[in-house]
């Protein structure tokens, strides 16, 4: 069987730490193409072109400073060129640029290609909630799959253990996956409910705001019970409450009174936050279906953060909570 061609969109906090991973398999297993394209969405960093600096010193000195890719991670500019003839497609960018990537590639790439998005967020389509799995299958007409996890980017790129959850409906496509992914320090588990792993993945960043951790996400979604417990799950949940970017953000938000923008600007160096966006998406969602009442732990975040209610406010939300009323 040929090799298996492996380009990886994206190559932010979370891009170029999981490129260490996949530059590292692609080297080791005769399954994978040796050279593994890295979509790079080029700017100069420091007076020289990020893809220079990338394939030159084998770092990614913007986001993802202090650890050194594999020499087999190609930096590529140039987006058609960097998924030519992949036969894996790994989606890592924030998911608000997803749509153009994907109208920007459409027609250029193989059709019996796999997808897998490792992108936490949420589009809204005509019925509701839409995953971005989805948006990127329609309008690729790929295999998609998706991998989620409690896996913060400098942590797993530098070695320390953890566990993610590769959700796989194909049963071909899930070891080959595995394979690809997993490292010592990186288990990963391999489930069928692909949408499961998604949605949890999503919808953790929205609580992570608001710095505090509560189970409302579990609230009426039966189908969440058989994997909440694995690393796609409550383990992201807590992980990203304590130690993430939506996290850090929602607390300087809270004792400063800055905007999210001007935090996200002053604070992460050009990545970007994907929280406040999915409250809002999730917030006209569930405005469309008359369901805000319900989830009112999401309208919290989305008040506080978008119609300037005050952060004390919030526990308003969990006193007149319908379970207490
Ligand atoms: N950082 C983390 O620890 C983790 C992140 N994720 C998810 O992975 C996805 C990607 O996150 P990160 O790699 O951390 O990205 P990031 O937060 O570091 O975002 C910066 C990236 O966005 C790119 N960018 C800026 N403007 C762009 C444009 N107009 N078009 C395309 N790209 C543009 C930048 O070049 C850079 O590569 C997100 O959905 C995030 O929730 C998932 C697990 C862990
Ligand atoms: O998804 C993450 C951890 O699993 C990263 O969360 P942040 O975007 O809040 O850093």
């Amino acid at each position: 069987m040929a090799a298996k061609k492996v380009c990886i969109i994206g190559s932010g906090n979370w891009g170029s730490a999981i490129a260490k991973i996949v530059g590292a398999n692609a080297a080791k297993y005769n399954t994978f193409e040796n050279t593994v394209n890295m979509w790079v969405f080029e700017e100069m960093v420091n007076g020289r072109k990020l893809t220079e600096i990338i394939n030159t010193e084998h770092e990614n000195v913007k986001y993802l400073p202090g650890r050194k890719l594999p020499p087999n991670v190609l930096a590529v500019p140039d987006l058609l060129e960097s998924v030519k003839g992949a036969d894996i497609l790994i989606f890592v960018i924030p998911h608000q640029f997803v749509s153009r990537v994907c109208d920007t590639i459409k027609g250029n790439i193989k059709t019996d290609a796999v997808g897998m998005s490792l992108i936490k967020g949420v589009d809204e389509g005509p019925d509701g909630l839409k995953l971005i799995s989805d948006v990127i299958r329609e309008k690729l007409g790929i295999t998609m799959t998706v991998l989620m996890g409690a896996n913060l980017a400098n942590e797993v790129a530098d070695e320390k253990f953890c566990e993610t959850t590769i959700g796989c409906k194909s049963k071909a496509h899930g070891p080959l996956l595995k394979e690809l992914m997993q490292t010592q320090n990186f288990r990963v588990t391999v489930v069928e409910e692909a949408d499961v792993v998604e949605i949890c993945g999503a919808l953790k960043n929205i609580v992570a705001v608001d710095d505090r951790l509560r189970s409302d996400i579990l609230h009426g979604q039966s189908g969440f019970s058989r994997h909440i417990s694995g690393s796609c799950g409550v383990a992201d949940l807590i992980t990203t409450c304590y130690g993430g970017r939506n996290r850090k953000i929602g607390e300087a938000f809270a004792r400063t009174g800055k905007t999210i923008e001007e935090l996200e600007k002053e604070l992460l160096n050009g990545q970007k936050l994907q929280g406040p966006a999915t409250a809002a998406e999730v917030h006209q969602i569930l405005k469309h279906k008359n369901l805000v009442e319900k989830f009112p732990l999401f309208n919290a975040v989305y008040q506080i953060c978008f119609q300037g209610h005050p952060v004390k406010e919030f526990v308003t939300c969990l006193q007149n909570h319908p379970e207490h009323m």
